[in-house]
């Protein structure tokens, strides 16, 4: 059974992940600090994939434990999400995104080769596309940042890219698009602290009453009804990525891949679709532009199902209910109790 070491793999799109690979025959560890996830989510799953989950809980930034960790097993292959992801903090703290985003992967990628373990995956986004004017996003187009977390993310992909031109290092870079919705068990998902940022977590505590209404920020946008347009996708979906983008790597096929699906949808039409899978209105008010969105941001998805296979099966209904599934399971409390 190939061993991969799984950073990040109590967060949200870490844990789904941590399923689909124990689902398709890989043995995982876990490296998680904990510092953006619920220790609960370990014996969830636990529960999901019927075993013990091994977990090494720790930073990326421990170079010392990094190396334990490496010594005690034989690692095939690393799945690196351990990251700091909101936008709006980066900018308000943009030396702890770098120390976590930049040195993080460079002490990984240091153990890593000190340890000879040379495949990795990497959680891109498609920030790393900066403003873009052409339509559909392929891998190609030029790159650039506008926030620190994007330059960390851009940063780290160059990162690699060199660190694979030196060592015999094979790089799988995901360049995530709007990832959404939870595990269709409900023991799974995304759990932001706080008032979320992003949609959908949004929409989903208006639906739970927690908060009275959306906020929709701009409806005169250049679309069709005025709302920016994004490229939501579900977890399960991204999660199944990243088991074939460790497959490539294992067959030597290192890649730059988006992984979106290709289909944009609005701001409103999420919300509409929130509302069927919930069955009532839910309220919502157009306010001002929110500073730095862009007016539409969708990939094209052709490379990811060239090289891997891979397209999106789920769409964004689906994305919808199992979301409600997961915040309305949330919300009866078993997480408390289980
Ligand atoms: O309360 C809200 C929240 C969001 N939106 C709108 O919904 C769309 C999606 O916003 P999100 O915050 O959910 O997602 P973003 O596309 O802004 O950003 C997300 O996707 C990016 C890549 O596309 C990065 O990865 C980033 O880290 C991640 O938060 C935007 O038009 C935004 O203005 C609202 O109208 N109201």
């Amino acid at each position: 059974m190939p061993q991969i070491l799984l950073t990040g793999g109590a967060g949200y799109i870490g844990s789904h992940t941590f399923v689909a690979l124990r689902e398709a025959g890989y043995g995982v560890t876990i490296l998680d600090d904990f510092s953006n996830a619920d220790a609960s989510v370990i014996d969830r799953l636990g529960r999901l994939t019927q075993g013990p989950v091994d977990v090494v809980e720790g930073s990326v930034l421990d170079r010392a434990l990094l190396d334990h960790t490496f010594a005690e097993k034989s690692f095939d292959g690393v799945v690196h999400f351990a990251a700091r992801k909101a936008v709006g903090e980066s900018v308000a703290k943009p030396l702890d995104y770098f120390e976590t985003n930049i040195t993080g992967l460079v002490t990984l990628a240091q153990a890593m080769r000190a340890a000879a373990v040379w495949r990795i995956v990497f959680s891109s986004t498609a920030t790393v596309y900066g403003e873009p004017e052409v339509f559909p996003l392929t891998e190609n187009l030029p790159l650039s940042h506008t926030s620190p977390y994007a330059f960390t993310k851009l940063t780290a992909e160059r990162v690699l890219e060199q660190a694979a031109a030196a060592d015999p290092f094979t790089v799988g870079v995901l360049r995530y698009f709007n990832p959404v919705g939870a595990h269709p068990s409900g023991l799974i998902g995304e759990d932001p602290r706080g008032i979320p940022d992003n949609l959908m977590p949004f929409i989903a505590k208006v639906a739970l009453g927690e908060i009275s209404e959306l906020q929709v920020f701009g409806d005169d946008y250049d679309t069709p009804d005025g709302t920016c347009w994004r490229d939501y996708i579900h977890v399960m979906d991204l999660a199944r990525a990243h088991v074939l983008s460790l497959e490539a790597l294992m067959a030597g096929r290192g890649h730059v891949l988006n992984v979106g699906t290709g289909r944009p949808v609005s701001v409103l039409e999420m919300h509409a679709a929130y509302q069927a899978a919930v069955g009532r209105d839910l309220p919502y008010r157009i306010v001002d532009r929110r500073p730095g969105d862009v007016p539409r941001l969708y990939a094209d998805p052709a490379r990811a199902r060239d090289v891997l296979g891979f397209s999106a099966e789920l769409g964004l209904s689906e994305m919808c209910a199992s979301s409600w599934n997961w915040v309305q399971a949330q919300a009866a409390g078993w997480r408390f109790n289980s």
